[in-house]
């Protein structure tokens, strides 16, 4: 078996997934991307050095990316992922790997679309993966293997870092760490807005919440590092931020967010659902 790793259907999350991975050092000619439109291939192709074939000009691209590949990396919308797993079915070897990153779609989905005894993994990923600094949740499937987990987890840790889970914790994982990116761009736009409300030039408002927004991130990366603390060494008794925290808690920000974790993770549940 080849060191080939494909990803089937690369938009935003496989791309992501995809430059972490050449980042921390895959070959790029270990790599084989399959997308819809030509543009994009090129783009791909350009971008990252990578093979990338488009369906418009070869119909057979997923086939013919998961021939011999060692892990196939399923990153189609969650209504696409079926189909994609019966297309790519008769080309896949025994021993590959089916990663999904789809959310909602189920373990017991995936295998129902699958050659019986395919080794079957399903996760969540982030987008900061491009940048080695994501989130993976990794459920394995009925027919994987301890040494078949060991060596998704191995691929995925150049994403970022890698969290075993059972599979019905995945859509609370996906509603804090999988749109969690969203969430903190989202203070980033808030942010911004506000700046330009008290007077600030636009442009200059949204370069300091963002450096802001990621210099934040980057104090939370540093190994030990507590959020309450940060926040506290950041709010003096009687100060400036300790008035913009109580405003927050009055408008009830925490559980706003709550609410919206709640929204995202039954929403995939609902989606599950439908997919049936
Ligand atoms: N965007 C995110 O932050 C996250 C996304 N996900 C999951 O990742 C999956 C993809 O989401 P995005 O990357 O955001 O969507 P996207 O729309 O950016 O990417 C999907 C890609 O698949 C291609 N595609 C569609 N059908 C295809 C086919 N049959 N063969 C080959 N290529 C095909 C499309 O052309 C597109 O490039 C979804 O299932 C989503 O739930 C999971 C975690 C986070
Ligand atoms: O919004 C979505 O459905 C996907 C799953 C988690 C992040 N993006």
């Amino acid at each position: 078996m080849s060191n080939r790793i494909a990803f089937l259907g690369c938009g935003s999350m496989n791309e992501a997934i995809l430059g972490g991975l050449l980042a921390a050092g895959t070959d790029p000619s270990d790599v084989v991307a399959t997308v819809r439109r030509a543009e994009r291939a090129a783009e791909l192709a350009e971008r990252h050095g990578v093979m990338a074939i488009a369906g418009v000009e070869e119909p057979d691209n997923n086939k013919l990316a998961t021939k011999g590949a060692s892990v196939v990396i399923l990153g189609v919308k969650p209504v696409g992922i079926a189909d994609l797993a019966r297309e790519i079915s008769p080309a896949l070897g025994k021993n590959t790997i089916v990663i999904s990153v789809a959310a909602a779609v189920s373990i017991a989905q995936l295998e129902a679309a699958l050659p019986a005894g395919q080794p079957v993994i399903r996760t969540m990923p982030n987008t900061p993966a491009k940048l080695g600094r994501g989130v993976v949740s990794v459920s394995p499937g009925t027919n994987c293997t301890d040494a078949q987990l060991q060596q998704a987890k191995d691929v995925l840790a150049a994403a970022g870092t890698v969290v075993e889970i059972p599979e019905e914790q995945v859509d609370a994982l996906s509603a804090i760490s999988g749109s969690g990116p969203a969430y903190a761009f989202y203070l980033a736009e808030a942010m911004a807005a506000a700046g330009v409300e008290l007077g600030l030039d636009p442009e200059l408002s949204l370069k300091i919440s963002r450096e802001t927004v990621a210099g934040a991130g980057f104090m939370l990366a540093e190994p030990g590092a507590d959020p309450t603390a940060l926040r506290i060494a950041v709010t003096s008794p009687n100060g400036t931020t300790e008035r913009a925290i109580a405003a927050f808690n009055e408008g009830g920000i925490p559980s706003i967010i709550a609410d919206g974790a709640r929204a995202a993770a039954a929403r995939a549940a609902e989606i599950t659902k439908q997919l049936g």
